[in-house]
């Protein structure tokens, strides 16, 4: 039997279907979802949700005329199927394929490159004050998840919409759930429970209150006449219209005919608007219903059970981390750990079960966690906050201005720093080294594997001022964990293999690679040092210096950009003190990643074995 999908090539064909194939439509793009996210892994609860939602916005709107700006885009699955890519949709998120989040390469229907959070808003209000001043014809409509409305840059974005009084729709697809459950006092605002618990309080303190007043009696009448409104002021509503929005619901999201006649009558509203919808995350497929949190980002998985198809192999980084938090704490009671929103994700949910009165979900607001954070260490507590190194860029400022200019004892632990794979440019952990090395203050360092990273995260306690430790994405390398913790000599690095021909430093995850290149260059009579620098920063400068003067040749390697990384430390320790040497530096290129598996794009930018290999031979020829 052939699928309505089938004859749905643009968003333009969705009018010629009647509701009845519009809802077998959705079923069908479900199936797809499931199939695909099944085998090459992706954000499957978050698109689940949005099916009717998507079908109904790009059913009234007129994309892309209309701008469609999806908050973070790890839910524009439907978006892409609907919109000329489900031939290839097969490739999601694979080398070459088609990605994982909006990309304007793909189509002109995907407005701009998301991934990061709470940015549709300040987008969209910029494109719509583009086409107002251009007088080009087109709405703007940004769709933003719950958990990303928790972060400033989305106020910053309502407030100044509410101010400009622009024709901007905001639909705020309100799940309840950010990755894991959504926190903070705009959550429990948003939430329906609370409004009615809420109200009834309220109304009971205004009841007490009037007994007490002189005419309290007409005053109890009145407000009973007013209850309705008494209610209806209590609606999440009253916050966005506080903010100059006019705001509609809350509306059922998965009630497609409903959504479409809504959008119909709105979309003759001017002004800013929000549209409050409820979805469920997850809709359609139980296993991810009834666990949308491991759903929302998941590997391949067997799509008959919903049982991920794991492979065995060392503990990953954020496992080691995890189990170090835990031990940490308890033989440092000063020791705190912060998440912006990524408990699960940072393996800090372990420490929140155990000490939740010592963990901090901020939601997703790595800007004030950073600030937070800050306040905390200026009371002599002792913070981890733990961020992933593509969101910490959001909070560069707070790393210097609020945390490295005081000098405080903030620890971060930057985890998927380097490749981080499919999830592309948006997520790479590819500036980190960079954007930290320069900041005054500040310790860098990166373990060479998962038993380093332990011990490093026990030296950071000690250690004065800020600190960054930064891991990748995955497994470590299988080295045993070491039952006693271990400092790390402060600013050295470690010699782990001699050889008189060439100086070999690398860093972090790129140290063992960079053993593996010296086993097969032994092969061929080529002798090499190798070192673990341990330390971006301070940076190991007499021993890098003395390798340096005795081979006469260094090479350096890094899964950070060659722009300030490691391997540029290197080659200004050397200008500095006058070391002359013939230097190569392994790294990444000035250029945003794409999406692939780890293993290949490793490959493709020469950071496995035998590219460090033949870089050795060519600054030894
Ligand atoms: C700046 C930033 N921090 C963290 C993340 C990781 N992240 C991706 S989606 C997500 C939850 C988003 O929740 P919500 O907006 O409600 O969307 P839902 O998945 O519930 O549809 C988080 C924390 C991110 N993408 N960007
Ligand atoms: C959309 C988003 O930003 C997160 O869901 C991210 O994809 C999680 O990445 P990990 O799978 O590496 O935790
Ligand atoms: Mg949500």
């Amino acid at each position: 039997m052939s699928r309505i999908l089938d004859r749905v090539n643009d968003p333009r064909d969705l009018k010629a279907l009647s509701p009845k194939e519009l809802r077998k439509l959705a079923a069908e793009i479900r199936e797809v979802i499931v199939e695909t996210v099944a085998r090459n892994g992706g954000h499957l609860a978050p698109n689940l949700g949005v099916v009717e939602l998507t079908l109904a916005l790009h059913y009234v709107f007129d994309s892309p005329k209309d701008r469609l700006v999806w908050d973070v885009g790890h839910q524009c699955y439907t978006h892409k199927l609907i919109t000329g890519r489900k031939e290839r949709f097969h490739t999601l998120r694979q080398y070459g394929g088609i990605a994982g989040f909006p990309k304007r390469a793909e189509s002109p229907h995907d407005i701009v490159e998301t991934g990061h959070s709470s940015t549709s808003i300040s987008y969209g209000l910029g494109l719509a004050v583009g086409l107002r001043l251009l007088q080009k014809e087109g709405r703007t409509i940004a769709i933003i998840g719950d958990g990303s409305m928790t972060a400033g840059l989305a106020f910053e974005g309502l407030n100044n919409a509410g101010h400009l009084r622009e024709d901007l729709i905001v639909i705020l697809n309100d799940n309840e759930m950010s990755i894991s459950p959504n926190v903070g006092a705009l959550s429990s605002f948003l939430s329906r429970r609370m409004t009615g618990r809420l109200a009834r309080r309220l109304k009971k303190d205004i009841e007490h209150l009037a007994e007490r007043l002189p005419r309290g009696e007409q005053l109890l009448q009145l407000l009973r006449k007013s209850e309705g409104l008494l209610k209806s002021a209590l609606t999440p509503g009253m916050l966005f219209e506080a903010l100059g929005f006019e705001y509609i619901g809350p509306v059922d999201g998965h009630n497609l005919e409903g959504l479409i006649k809504l959008f119909q009558n709105l979309r003759e509203i001017r002004g800013p608007l929000l549209v409050h919808v409820l979805t469920k995350k997850g809709k359609g497929y139980p296993p991810a219903e009834a666990d949308p949190e491991t759903f929302h980002g998941i590997g391949p998985f067997d799509p008959t059970s919903g049982r991920p198809l794991k492979e065995e192999g060392p503990p990953s980084y954020t496992a080691v981390f995890s189990r170090t938090m835990l031990r940490l704490a308890e033989i440092e009671p000063r020791l705190v750990a912060i998440t912006a929103a990524m408990p699960t994700g940072t393996g800090l949910k372990a420490f929140g079960e155990r000490f939740p009165e010592r963990f901090f979900d901020v939601g997703i607001c790595e800007q004030h966690a950073v600030t937070f954070a800050a306040g905390l260490a200026l009371e002599g507590l002792i913070p981890v906050c733990a961020i992933y190194s593509t969101f910490l860029q959001r909070a560069f400022d707070q790393l210097i201005h609020d945390v490295a200019l005081p000098n405080l004892h903030v620890i971060f632990a930057l985890d998927r720093g380097g490749i981080v794979g499919e999830d592309g440019p948006t997520h790479q952990g590819q500036f980190d080294l960079t954007y930290l090395r320069l900041i005054p203050n500040f310790t860098v360092m990166a373990p060479a594997d998962e038993n380093e990273l332990q011990h490093m995260l026990y030296t950071a306690l000690e250690l004065p001022g800020p600190v960054a430790l930064r891991y990748p994405r995955g497994s470590g390398v299988g080295i045993p964990l070491e039952v006693e913790f271990r400092k790390i000599p402060y600013g050295k690095a470690e010699v782990l293999r001699e050889g008189r021909d060439l100086a070999l430093l690398a860093i972090g995850n790129m140290v063992h690679p960079a053993l593996a290149a010296a086993e097969i260059l032994e092969k061929e009579g080529l002798s090499v040092t190798v070192v673990n620098a341990r330390f971006v920063k301070p940076l190991d400068a007499e021993l890098i210096c003395d390798l340096a003067s005795q081979t006469g040749r260094v090479l350096t390697v890094e899964e950070n950009t060659l722009l300030g990384g490691f391997g540029s430390a290197v080659a200004e320790c050397l200008a500095d003190h006058r070391v002359s040497a013939r230097l190569k530096r392994l790294g990444l290129p000035d250029r945003f990643i794409e999406h692939g598996a780890p293993v290949l794009l490793r490959e493709k930018y020469g950071l496995v074995p035998a590219s460090i290999a033949e870089a050795a031979r060519s600054l030894l020829s």
